[in-house]
């Protein structure tokens, strides 16, 4: 991340609500994310990262509080009012159509039409500039993908990771929001997709990474969102403290006014 003095905050929450009945999921939550930055969410089970998440992407609507994005209040009734906020979801199961090609991936529900009465009146695709976008996409991204008219279901997991990873990069103006990207991968996999989330940060993109895998968090956040009983316990620098201390802040075992100055972001 640049070391700015002032960030700019791109998206901001503030005693964000929801309850479920007697459960209460987000009691109160704030929330900030930096231009430039990957902030890592991290929490117990139960702790509301999902919930909050899901209020930041329009899958849920809190009960109370306000969400802003570059400093205006937003108020998404659902997923589709984020997205064209400029705010894009990579969730982990259900991230691509494996029967389509890695192209049609890229633009399903937002295909590309033919100029003129091709496309406006008979509604046919313009495939040949999906598949020149979406090649280069990929190639800014440095996804090692040779051919956009590959089935999905042919690659990887790591490589299907990407292909979602991608998707969203392509479309969102503000923010990546990515629901544990790495979680079903192996070691390699898993670091080639860390790789691809730094990149589409160092492209101007900040990026909310939801994690349980504390080493992935370490090597790629920029900071560490501590949340625990549906709040925020903390916001963390890496750099400046352990992986212990910081699971102890997530569990209760340690409280953040514990923290040395430095441990916090
Ligand atoms: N649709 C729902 N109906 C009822 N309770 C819910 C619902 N969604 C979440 N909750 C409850 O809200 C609390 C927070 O859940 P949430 O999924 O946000 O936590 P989480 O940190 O993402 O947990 P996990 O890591 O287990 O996914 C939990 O007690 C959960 O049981």
């Amino acid at each position: 991340m640049n070391a700015v003095a002032n960030p700019k905050i791109v998206m901001q929450a503030r005693g964000l609500v929801k309850r479920y009945g007697q459960v209460t999921a987000l009691d109160g939550v704030d929330f900030e994310l930096r231009e430039g930055e990957i902030l890592a969410v991290i929490g117990d089970n139960g702790a509301g990262k999902s919930s909050l998440i899901k209020a930041l992407s329009g899958a849920i609507v809190p009960d109370e509080g306000e969400i802003l994005l570059d400093g205006s209040p937003v108020h998404f009734r659902n997923p589709l009012d984020a997205r064209r906020a400029g705010i894009e979801t990579v969730y982990q199961d259900l991230a691509v159509a494996p029967a389509m090609t890695i192209y049609e991936n890229l633009f399903l529900g937002r295909e590309l039409r033919r100029p003129g009465f091709l496309g406006n009146m008979l509604r046919m695709l313009d495939k040949k500039k999906m598949l020149h976008e979406s090649a280069a996409r990929m190639a800014d991204l440095k996804v090692g993908i040779q051919s956009m008219t590959q089935a999905v279901e042919t690659l990887s997991g790591g490589q299907r990771q990407c292909v979602a990873v991608a998707r969203s990069a392509a479309f969102a103006r503000h923010v990546v929001i990515m629901d544990e990207p790495t979680a079903a991968l192996g070691v390699k996999e898993g670091n080639m997709v860390l790789e691809l989330i730094r990149r589409v940060r160092d492209r101007g993109l900040p990026v909310v990474l939801i994690s349980h895998n504390m080493p992935h968090v370490f090597e790629v956040a920029d900071r560490i969102h501590v949340a625990r009983l549906g709040r925020r316990a903390a916001v963390l620098n890496p750099k400046n403290i352990s992986m212990s201390d910081t699971v102890a802040v997530m569990t209760g075992a340690m409280t953040a006014d514990q923290l040395p100055a430095e441990a916090h972001a």
